[in-house]
């Protein structure tokens, strides 16, 4: 079975380095001309699949806006995990899951079995139970050619105040991650399964992320003001290994298809530039 490593690697080869996100924010759904509810969330969600699933690398739903809705709102999630997939794109479902390792089992079979019908490519994690809590994540991914993406340093205002935070040891929490995180992908090829999300608005933080061996998915672009020239003074030595992502930026140009392909075409433009594909 091919890891999602080199899933990724292959998907973002062909299509490029990139990852649009599915936010339907009450706001965008508005400006869309569609209601706050099921009907508007199904049409937002359909539009974008339309738009991208046949040409990004990774699209990536943020589940909370499906979850809003409650019962019916998962299973349009579920829908558009499954179209997302049927056209080619890799499914990085956004969940930010994390707990008591007996509960992450569940988390796991919940979004990386294949025989679940909420499952994904790859997921987000939360590790502030301990990584070592997030194993049976580790293990389905490994078991399933899935992906886990954990969060290390976030693109958020508030998230210094934690991960900037010290131990015994003198390293920071977010070093604390980094390093677990690449002993798991340690000799992968072309790159681990593994993941980190670290976010491209918190400048250079003198963290190490040139061990990870895994993807770096860079959120916090456009919308919340961090541009993909920022991404080498984020990442340095280790842009190669960015996975640049896009919610706002993109979804504000809908509901036009052209309008989002050509939005998405633009940051990949960006972003491209900013990795110096070219170049590898
Ligand atoms: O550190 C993080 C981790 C996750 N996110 C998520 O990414 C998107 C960002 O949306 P934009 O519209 O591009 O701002 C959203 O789903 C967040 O929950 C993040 O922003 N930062």
């Amino acid at each position: 079975m091919e890891t999602f490593g080199v899933r990724l690697h292959r998907a973002t080869a062909e299509r490029g380095p990139l990852c649009v996100g599915i936010d339907p924010h009450p706001s965008l759904l508005a400006r869309w001309g569609l209601s706050d509810d099921l009907a508007g969330l199904t049409r937002f969600s359909e539009t974008v699949v339309a738009a991208l699933a046949d040409r990004v690398a990774v699209v990536k739903p943020q589940s909370a806006f499906f979850e809003r809705f409650g019962s019916r709102g998962v299973a349009v999630l579920e829908s558009t995990i499954r179209q997302l997939r049927e056209a080619g794109a890799l499914v990085l479902l956004d969940v930010k899951r994390g707990d008591i390792g007996s509960t992450v089992a569940a988390y796991a079979a919940a979004y990386l079995d294949p025989s679940s019908p909420l499952a994904a490519d790859a997921i987000t994690a939360s590790p502030y139970l301990g990584v070592g809590a997030l194993a049976p994540m580790f293990d389905a991914a490994a078991a399933h050619g899935g992906g886990v993406f954990v969060l290390a340093l976030t693109s958020n205002p508030e998230g210094p105040a934690v991960q900037h935070a010290r131990g015994a040891d003198g390293r920071t929490v977010a070093q604390t991650v980094i390093d677990e995180i690449s002993q798991l992908n340690a000799g992968a090829q072309p790159l681990g399964s593994i993941g980190l999300v670290v976010g491209a608005t918190i400048g250079d933080t003198g963290h190490d992320l040139s061990t990870v061996n895994g993807p770096l998915l860079a959120p916090g672009l456009g919308a919340q003001g961090g541009t993909a020239a920022d991404l080498r003074t984020v990442f340095g030595s280790a842009i190669r290994s960015v996975l640049p992502s896009y919610s706002r930026e993109v979804l504000g140009a809908g509901p036009e298809i052209a309008d989002l392909r050509a939005a998405t075409a633009r940051v990949l433009v960006e972003c491209r530039s900013a990795l110096d594909v070219a170049a590898l």
